[in-house]
């Protein structure tokens, strides 16, 4: 299993350092456009192996696309990340552009290839790709709602006071500020509803915190965050790797699923070797329905700026 990580920077060497740490693929090819760039974190990262036990080669290279030729997936992490005080979609000016070659590169090396997005405003640059590309729609991802998820369950667990493997939760829509749907109304502690311990004011509470969750880390860390944006890429790449079959919530193309289409927006997929293997349409209640369309309504607005 050959994996690419385009863009070597803090969520591409996250990503990377994840996938070989979970020891699942037996080559990650990282590339950046920075001279060395890639070939210096593929080094540094390849002298963990020994010290954390994995198997995964991986090497780097500057902007030599024949070196990714028969990857089986590929993310895309290039471009640039918001700094405090920026919107994901104030990114589309510079980003366009890079996803858009960057994706039509790796398909040209590697026609067969799943692709995972996640430059921002990520599910516009997933639009974009499907745009560039036109590979089928099961094989184009876009993540945040993975990330999204997992901060909607530390919320959560720092809510309830419990472990955080004791809690389950979900989070759709768009990944921006605003567009997300942290479904409270099934989050759950160990199967109980998460509502039989938290007030309505309370659970509100942990849903507008997960809505920020990035801007939080944005505005403590100067640039957007990177260890679980590489978690949660990783976590993808090993569900398609191994055929899992787990569900996600991702970015895909809509195509009259939830009444929507020629939009990626966020919702629960699952997730196996051949990429997308089928969409989840769970039933939503009108204010969760009200919710998304708001979110919908925004990507569609950063979508007319393509
Ligand atoms: N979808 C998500 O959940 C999520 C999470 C975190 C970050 N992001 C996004 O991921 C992107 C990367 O974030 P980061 O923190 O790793 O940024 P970073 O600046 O650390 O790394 C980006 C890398 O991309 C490289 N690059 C730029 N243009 C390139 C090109 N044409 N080809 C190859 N490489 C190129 C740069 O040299 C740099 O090393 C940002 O757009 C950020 O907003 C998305
Ligand atoms: O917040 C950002 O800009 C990066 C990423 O989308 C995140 O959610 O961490």
């Amino acid at each position: 299993m050959k994996v690419t990580v385009v863009g070597a920077g803090a969520v591409g060497a996250s990503c990377a350092e994840y996938i070989a740490i979970k020891n699942f693929a037996s080559e990650v090819v990282l590339l950046d456009i920075k001279e060395g760039f890639a070939e210096g974190k593929a080094m540094d990262l390849m002298q963990t192996a020994s010290l954390n036990g994995f198997d995964t080669k991986i090497t780097g290279v500057t902007n030599d696309y024949s070196k990714t030729a028969g990857s089986h997936i590929a993310v895309i992490t290039s471009g640039i990340p918001r700094k405090p005080g920026m919107t994901r979609e104030e990114l589309i000016g510079i980003n366009a552009g890079i996803v858009k070659s960057v994706a039509e590169s790796i398909v040209k090396e590697s026609p067969e290839v799943i692709l995972i997005v996640v430059s921002n405003p990520m599910d516009t640059m997933t639009y974009l790709a499907h745009k560039a590309t036109g590979l089928p729609k099961h094989r184009i991802i876009g993540m945040g709602g993975a990330l999204d998820s997992a901060r909607f369950k530390y919320r959560l667990a720092e809510a309830l006071g419990a472990p955080i493997s004791d809690v389950d939760g979900m989070v759709i829509g768009g990944h921006s500020d605003t567009g997300m749907v942290p479904l409270t109304r099934l989050a759950t502690r160990n199967s109980v509803p998460a509502s039989e311990f938290l007030s309505e004011d309370r659970l509100n509470q942990v849903l507008e915190d997960t809505k920020v969750g990035g801007a939080t880390l944005t505005k403590l860390l100067g640039t957007s965050a990177w260890y679980a944006p590489g978690a949660a890429v990783s976590g993808l790449v090993q569900a398609i790797a191994c055929d899992q079959k787990k569900i996600f919530p991702c970015s895909v193309l809509l195509d009259g699923e939830y009444g929507l289409s020629d939009l990626c927006i966020g919702v629960p997929v699952v997730l196996g070797s051949k990429g997308i293997e089928k969409i989840v349409e769970i039933d939503l209640t009108d204010a969760e329905k009200e919710h998304m369309q708001k979110s919908v309504e925004g990507v569609k607005a950063t979508n007319d700026l393509l």
